[in-house]
């Protein structure tokens, strides 16, 4: 689904990762490993072509990817529902009871109309998690998923994917919480790449 060849990066004079090469495949579920300012933000955005530094090395899409970020993308003056509808529209599809079941299976049920600015950090990131039943790319690329999601949050969104990945999807996501899976985690440490 993607290919990384060599991949490089310097920041502030520090090299973050060099000649890292991988392949994402169909059914991994890949966790990106690193402390606190490893590069892992960074490397996830060269994989989703949204890089604005210079890096070295390539990246070959094979699939259409949804790249969903830890810094919030849902617009306050919208309401859930409209966030949905403008960003499902970019896949040329509208369908308002799509979106109302991805608020329904989000926790936002009774929240569809609320302007955004009115709702609690999770709840803003459960309005982008929504994104994720609406959207029809294999590939999902997930900076700190679970940030600001309660247990129950992030119990759902394994599940969820779980269920792309076993659907023959693959998932590569930052996070520094263990992931509580019963499916094979593979790790990427961006030393020593991608690992069984
Ligand atoms: N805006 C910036 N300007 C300059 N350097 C930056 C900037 N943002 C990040 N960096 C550098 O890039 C490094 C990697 O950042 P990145 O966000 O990719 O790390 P991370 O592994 O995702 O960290 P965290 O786990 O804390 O989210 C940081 O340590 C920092 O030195």
């Amino acid at each position: 689904m993607l290919e990384a060849e060599a991949l490089g990066l310097e920041r502030g004079g520090r090299v973050l990762f060099e000649g890292l090469s991988f392949s994402v495949r169909r059914g991994q579920l890949v966790q990106v490993e690193g402390a606190n300012g490893a590069g892992k933000t960074s490397l996830l955005r060269i994989l989703a072509g949204l890089s604005r530094y210079g890096y070295a090395g390539a990246v070959t899409h094979r699939a259409p990817l949804l790249f969903l970020g830890h810094q919030s993308a849902v617009k306050g003056l919208l309401t859930p529902r409209e966030n949905l509808a403008w960003h499902i529209a970019g896949e040329g599809a509208y369908d308002d009871a799509a979106i109302e079941d991805a608020l329904d299976r989000v926790g936002l049920h009774g929240y569809e109309d609320v302007p955004s600015h009115a709702l609690s950090a999770g709840q803003h990131r459960r309005v982008n998690l929504a994104r994720l039943y609406l959207s029809r790319a294999p590939l999902w690329l997930l900076d700190e998923p679970f940030t600001a999601i309660d247990r129950d949050g992030v119990v759902e969104l394994e599940a969820l994917m779980v269920r792309h990945v076993e659907a023959g999807n693959a998932v590569v996501l930052t996070s520094h919480q263990p992931l509580a899976v019963s499916y094979t985690l593979h790790r990427l440490n961006l030393l020593e790449g991608l690992c069984p």
